[in-house]
């Protein structure tokens, strides 16, 4: 994907700050300079990295940490905001009756996003239809008809017709009930004059809303005069860049993107319709650095804490911390993680938990059901004091007390024990890998409900970029 190694290098590179609390001259070079390799690497125009470095090199330098900040978190923190600034703000897309026009060179993937982002407005609740104007490719109108049958929405074409503004026209005409018209046009292999009078053509006609350039995320440099010249046509509002789950570079688009002065509407991430993503800066960048969706993660955290509210009690999460995790720890973060969501989900989104630390976990980490859930709660209520506090002292013949107290198998007993070890062993690799961010996520927790940690502590695993 876009820009791919740019976490691990910078990663690497942050490494070398830990412990620091100041940071030098030479320190900021090198994190720059792996900066600059990386974006270079992914084709983004040199001037545009260039600025980019200065801008970090001077904010680091010039900027007070704040206080309680290591030199690693603000280095990174800064890095982050830059990188938010260079890919910009998503572009503004309603949802709201409107015309889109997309635009782009052939085998971009105009139609193939025509059809995901009608499929996309569906589920947002309008009715969308595409508009195939296509006369030059052959079966571009086949293709376009059956991806709309896929993704259920409204599909108008005429392969008998040659004309592409009148196509345009009479589908506009032709799915008038539609809320949301998406009209897909012809791509040349590069940009001649018939394509674009072309275009300009149709554009006239279908007056759209906001006219969209489609970009394969593998072009290069190349995008810069693409988006210029569609962009003085046309007018560019925003670039849909396709095909970044392959191992296209993308930063071809990004310049094109901050050439044009638009910015990015969605994102294409395979072939079938459902795979388009609305783009999202600080969601893209957090991914990008390998740094988990911190904002999405937070804003979780927090509703889940609502949801479980502050009933209780002497449970203190820094506990957990300092290595004493105890069934209660356990308890609260099953109920925390209950109200969060598929825990699949959550892992994604916490620094550093990417695939592979969640690769390594046993796959029974994951498999906290509801309803074993439930039982573990029943177990643990026929628990005493002392065996919530302590349950690697419960023996045998408490097991089976607790069994018949509770009502449940003695080799459940023993699984809830088994969980609650694996979770701790977990909880040890977190230890020391956990600063910056997310102690203060966890302390704002604690203060705020008092509740849990969103099950993340007992999760985690690895050091997350913010772990000095
Ligand atoms: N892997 C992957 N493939 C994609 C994506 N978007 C489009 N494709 C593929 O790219 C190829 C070209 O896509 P089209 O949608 O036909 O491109 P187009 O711009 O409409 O092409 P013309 O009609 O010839 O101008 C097709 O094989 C698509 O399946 C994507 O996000 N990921």
């Amino acid at each position: 994907m876009v820009l791919d190694d740019l976490g691990s290098s910078l990663r690497g590179t942050l490494d070398t700050l830990r412990g620091k609390s100041r940071i030098s001259e030479e320190d900021v070079e090198e994190v720059v300079k792996e900066i600059q390799r990386s974006l270079l690497q992914a084709d983004v125009d040199v001037s545009l990295v260039m600025d980019l470095s200065d801008r970090i090199k001077e904010r680091s330098l010039d900027e007070e940490p704040p206080k309680g900040t290591t030199a690693r978190d603000h280095v990174l923190r800064i890095v982050y905001e830059e990188l938010v600034d260079l890919v910009g703000e998503s572009t503004d897309i309603p949802l709201e009756e409107q015309t889109i026009l997309l635009a782009g060179l052939q085998g971009s993937g105009k139609t193939t996003s025509a059809a995901k982002m009608a499929w996309w407005f569906s589920k947002k609740g309008l009715r969308p239809a595409v508009i195939q104007t296509d006369t030059f490719r052959p079966g571009a109108y086949d293709q376009a008809k059956e991806m709309c049958r896929r993704a259920e929405v409204e599909f108008y074409g005429d392969p008998d017709c040659d004309d592409p503004v009148q196509i345009a026209r009479e589908g506009l005409e032709a799915t008038s009930d539609a809320e949301v018209h998406i009209v897909d046009t012809a791509g040349r292999h590069a940009l001649e004059d018939d394509l674009i009078s072309e275009i300009e053509e149709i554009d006239r006609t279908v007056d759209p809303d906001r006219s969209l350039l489609v970009l394969d995320a593998a072009i290069g440099q190349g995008a810069k005069d693409q988006a210029s010249q569609f962009d003085e046509s046309i007018g560019i509002d925003g670039v849909v860049i396709t095909k970044l789950d392959g191992t296209a570079k993308g930063g071809g688009a990004l310049t094109a993107v901050d050439q044009t002065d638009s910015s990015i509407g969605f994102l294409g991430t395979g072939e079938e319709v459902k795979d388009i993503e609305r783009f999202e800066p600080e969601s893209f960048i957090s991914r990008l650095l390998g740094m988990g969706d911190l904002k999405q993660l937070t804003e979780r955290v927090e509703r889940a804490m609502e949801e479980t509210g502050d009933e209780e009690d002497d449970w203190d999460p820094e506990d957990m911390l300092k290595g004493e995790f105890t069934l209660k720890d356990m308890q609260k973060q099953l109920e925390a993680m209950n109200n969060m969501g598929p825990l699949d989900q959550i892992m994604d989104m916490i620094p550093g938990m990417g695939g592979g630390i969640k690769d390594q976990l046993p796959d029974d980490a994951m498999d906290v059901t509801q309803d074993r859930m439930r039982r573990f709660e029943i177990i643990m209520d026929s628990m005493t004091e002392k065996e919530m506090e302590n349950p690697r002292g419960v023996g045998q013949t408490q097991v089976e007390r607790i069994a018949r107290g509770s009502g449940c198998a003695e080799e459940e007993v023993r699984e809830l024990l088994q969980q609650h070890k694996m979770m701790e062993r977990t909880l040890k690799q977190f230890q020391g890998g956990m600063d910056g961010d997310m102690q203060r996520m966890m302390k704002k927790m604690q203060g705020e409900g008092g509740g849990g940690m969103g099950g993340m502590g007992g999760m985690g695993g690895g050091k997350g970029p913010f772990g000095d």
